[in-house]
């Protein structure tokens, strides 16, 4: 693989006594969209202001293109920044905001101009074009920062949520306008959000934070089917996690001995020891629920207790053996074929393979 654009080795960034981002080692490719994902205080904005120049490193090293970025000023680079509290010029209209940055590079009047309407076409607000940006709506003033930013071209845009402000219907709108435009530019985007549809909707890889550390970097897919600790599984989705003692291993797979019974894996890489404590995770779509007891190698009894409908697609909560919870994720055509209220008694089920072991607990 080609050099990564953005290296990041070892870094640290600490305001007084607090660490803010710890120990950080990632790459970043050209081209590539990376979002980085996790809680409120989890060090997000503080990589993302990082890699702008907006701070320096406390230590480790930062570089960009292979130069060593660490006491590079934000105006010596070419990663603008899009804020979730956009800093436009107030007294300028939406159009003029977006050519301020092709008028510096001293582009002529009639081309600027018509750069400027194209961006604002393509992010939906060219009606606006002609209004001061102070009379415009948070969602129209996300829009104009975005344009004014890709207008410029850079070979990387760093994001900070910047569909905040918009309502449900027009973030799957813009998403699906960013993605494209990304794909189209081959512009590298790094893109900070707390939500995890938009990272996961949009992104090449997903970096999720916890408290200053990066608690798993993969592809939407890989996080999502196999989350790698205990944080991300419980950050992510929704995940069953069971945890117990590794019985006997080999066979057909990993024995695991816990309070709701015991269960099958597939075997990790790592196969961990006889009496070893282990969690595994099952994602609630991939769990089948069956009325009468299925012939399967995994299988809990369990009472449904709520339910929780988001679109087409319907949430089950249930309560089975030690109090612990188990999800179900279908379709609410599935659902309504069975017949369930709170308190029926259900099976539940999963092939071996669908059980993730943690790597850590
Ligand atoms: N200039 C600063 N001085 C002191 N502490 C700071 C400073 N900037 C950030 N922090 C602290 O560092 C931690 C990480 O902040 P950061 O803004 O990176 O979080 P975040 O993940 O982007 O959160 P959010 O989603 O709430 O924006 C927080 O606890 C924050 O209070």
């Amino acid at each position: 693989m080609s050099e990564p654009l953005v290296t990041f080795r070892n870094v640290e960034k600490r305001f007084d006594d607090f660490v803010a981002v710890r120990d950080m080692s990632l790459d970043i490719h050209e081209g590539e969209f990376l979002a980085i994902m996790g809680s409120s205080g989890c060090g997000k904005t503080t990589t993302l202001r990082m890699l702008a120049g907006l701070e320096a490193p406390t230590s480790g090293e930062i570089r960009i293109g292979g130069r060593l970025m660490n006491d590079v000023k934000p105006h010596e680079r070419d990663t603008p920044l899009v804020w979730q509290s956009l800093a436009l010029f107030p007294f300028l209209t939406a159009r003029e905001n977006v050519e301020f940055g092709l008028k510096m590079r001293g582009m002529a009047a009639a081309e600027r101009k018509r750069r400027a309407l194209d961006w604002l076409e393509r992010m939906q607000i060219e009606a606006f074009a002609e209004r001061n940006v102070a009379t415009l709506s948070g969602g129209q003033k996300q829009r104009v920062a975005l344009a004014r930013s890709l207008v410029m071209e850079p070979r990387m845009l760093l994001l900070d949520e910047p569909l905040s402000a918009l309502d449900a219907n027009l973030v799957i709108r813009m998403q699906g306008v960013l993605t494209r435009l990304q794909r189209e530019l081959g512009i590298t985007f790094v893109y900070v959000t707390h939500s995890q549809s938009e990272a996961f909707a949009m992104a090449d890889r997903v970096v999720i934070m916890s408290q200053g550390d990066i608690a798993q970097i993969g592809s939407p897919k890989d996080i999502y089917r196999a989350p790698a600790n205990r944080f991300v599984a419980e950050f992510v989705g929704r995940n069953n996690i069971l945890s117990g003692t590794v019985g006997e291993t080999g066979g057909n797979g990993l024995h695991i001995d816990t309070p709701q019974g015991r269960f099958v894996a597939h075997m990790p890489e790592t196969v961990p020891a006889q009496g070893a404590e282990v969690s595994f995770t099952v994602s609630a779509d991939l769990v089948t629920l069956s009325l009468t007891e299925p012939e399967a190698v995994n299988k809990v009894q369990a009472t449904l207790i709520s339910e929780e409908f988001i679109g087409s697609v319907v949430t089950l909560f249930f309560e089975g053996a030690d109090r612990l919870e188990f999800k179900v994720q279908m379709q609410e055509r599935a659902l309504l074929e069975l017949d369930l209220e709170p308190g029926s008694a259900v099976w539940l089920s999963w092939e071996a393979e669908n059980a993730n072991i943690l790597e850590d607990n």
